[in-house]
C-alpha cells in the first residue's frame, strides 16, 4: 500500500525561538486514520500546517499524495481537503451557500449532487438552508468536514475535530470520521489532545511530545507494550513524593515507579496482590494516602510512560 502522507524529520522554530518541531517523522499509510496525539503545544498543529502547505518547515521534507509539499504545493492543495481548529465557515451564509462556493472554488461540475449527497449523510439536509450562525456546534464542526470533503480529496486533515464540542456533538462526529475512514478509503489524519479520540478512531497513532514523536503503534500495541495492571496512589501530601516513591520503589511485584505531583504510578503483573505492600511500605514512612486505584493500561499510561508524565499534568491539558 502506498503511502499518503510522508514527513521527514520536520523542523520549525518560529520567530521568538519558539521550537514548535524538533525531527518529527510520520507516515500515513493510503485508506488509514493516523492519530496524532499530544497535549497543547506539542507541535500537532504545526506539522499540519506543513503539510497542508501553509507553513514552510525550516528543515526536513514532507510529501502528501505522492507531491513535495515544498516543491508542489498545488498539487498538494488539490488532493487534500482541511478541516482546520477553527472554522472556516461564513456564519452569515447558509450551508447549502457554503457548500457551494466552496464548490465553485474547486471547478467541480455536477457539484450540486455532491453537494446533496453529503448534506444527507451528515443528516444536515434540513437545515442546509437556514444561516450558518443559529447551527449548533456540532452541526458547524460536521458542516466544515462537509466543506473539506466537496472535491472528493484522498487525504483528510482533521486538526483537533471535536475541541469545544458538547459530548453528544462529540460522539456523533466520531460515528461520523469513523463511518468516513471505512467507506471512502481516505487517509485521514487526525490531531487530537483527546486520549479516548485518538484510541476510538485511529488505527495507528503517534504520540507528539516536545516537537517530536515519542511513539507510535496501534493503540493496542501501545497499551499491549504495558504489560499488566497500571496502579496509581494519590498522596495526601505532594511534598511526600519523593519520599514515597523511594518507600515503593522496593515493593515486589512493582516496576516502572514514576511520580507526578502528588501521583504515583507503576506498573504490577498483579496490581491488586501488590497493593497492601505499597500501603504497608507507605504506612511505616509515615505518608498517607488519599486514594488508590489499579486499572488496564491507559493511553495515558502509554503517554506517561513516554513523556515522562501524566497526560493531564497541570500544563499539560487533556
Ligand atoms: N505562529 C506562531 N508564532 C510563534 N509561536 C508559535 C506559532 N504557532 C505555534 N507556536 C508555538 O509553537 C509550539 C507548538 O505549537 P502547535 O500549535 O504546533 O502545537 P499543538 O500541539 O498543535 O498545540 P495546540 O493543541 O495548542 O494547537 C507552541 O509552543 C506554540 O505556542
Amino acid at each position: 500500500m502506498s503511502d499518503a502522507v510522508t514527513a521527514h524529520d520536520l523542523h520549525k522554530t518560529y520567530p521568538g525561538g519558539v521550537r514548535a518541531l524538533a525531527g518529527l517523522t510520520l507516515t500515513v499509510r493510503a485508506g488509514e486514520v493516523f492519530g496524532l496525539l499530544g497535549p497543547n503545544g506539542a507541535g500537532k498543529s504545526s506539522t499540519v500546517k506543513i503539510l497542508t502547505t501553509l507553513a514552510r518547515p525550516d528543515s526536513g521534507t514532507a510529501t502528501v499524495a505522492g507531491h513535495d509539499v515544498l516543491r508542489h504545493p498545488d498539487r498538494v492543495r488539490r488532493e487534500i481537503g482541511v478541516v482546520p481548529q477553527r472554522s472556516a465557515l461564513d456564519p452569515m451564509a447558509s450551508g447549502r451557500d457554503n457548500l457551494t462556493l466552496q464548490a465553485r472554488i474547486f471547478g467541480i461540475r455536477g457539484f450540486r449532487r455532491r453537494v446533496d449527497e453529503l448534506l444527507e449523510r451528515f443528516g444536515l439536509t434540513e437545515a442546509a438552508g437556514r444561516p450558518v450562525r443559529g447551527w449548533s456546534g456540532g452541526m458547524q464542526r460536521r458542516l466544515d468536514v462537509v466543506l473539506a470533503l466537496v472535491h472528493k480529496p484522498g487525504v483528510l486533515f482533521l486538526d483537533e475535530p471535536t475541541t469545544g464540542l458538547d459530548p453528544e456533538g462529540r460522539a456523533q462526529l466520531w460515528t461520523e470520521i469513523a463511518r468516513l475512514a471505512a467507506d471512502e478509503s481516505m487517509a485521514i489524519l487526525l490531531t487530537t489532545h483527546y486520549l479516548d479520540e485518538a484510541d476510538r478512531l485511529a488505527g495507528r497513532l503517534a504520540i507528539v511530545d516536545g516537537g517530536r514523536i515519542v511513539t507510535e503503534g496501534t493503540p493496542a500495541q501501545l497499551k499491549g507494550e504495558l504489560r499488566g495492571d497500571a496502579v496509581h496512589l494519590e498522596l495526601h501530601l505532594a511534598p511526600d513524593g519523593p519520599q514515597a516513591r523511594q518507600a515503593i520503589s522496593h515493593v515486589a511485584g512493582l516496576r516502572d515507579v514514576a511520580l507526578d505531583g502528588r501521583t504515583l504510578s507503576a506498573r504490577a503483573d498483579d496490581g491488586a496482590a501488590a497493593v497492601p505492600a505499597a500501603l504497608a511500605a507507605l504506612e511505616s514512612a509515615g505518608i498517607g494516602v488519599a486514594t488508590v486505584t489499579v486499572a488496564r493500561p491507559s493511553l495515558d499510561d502509554v503517554y506517561l510512560r513516554h513523556a515522562g508524565r501524566r497526560f493531564s499534568s497541570p500544563g499539560v491539558a487533556a
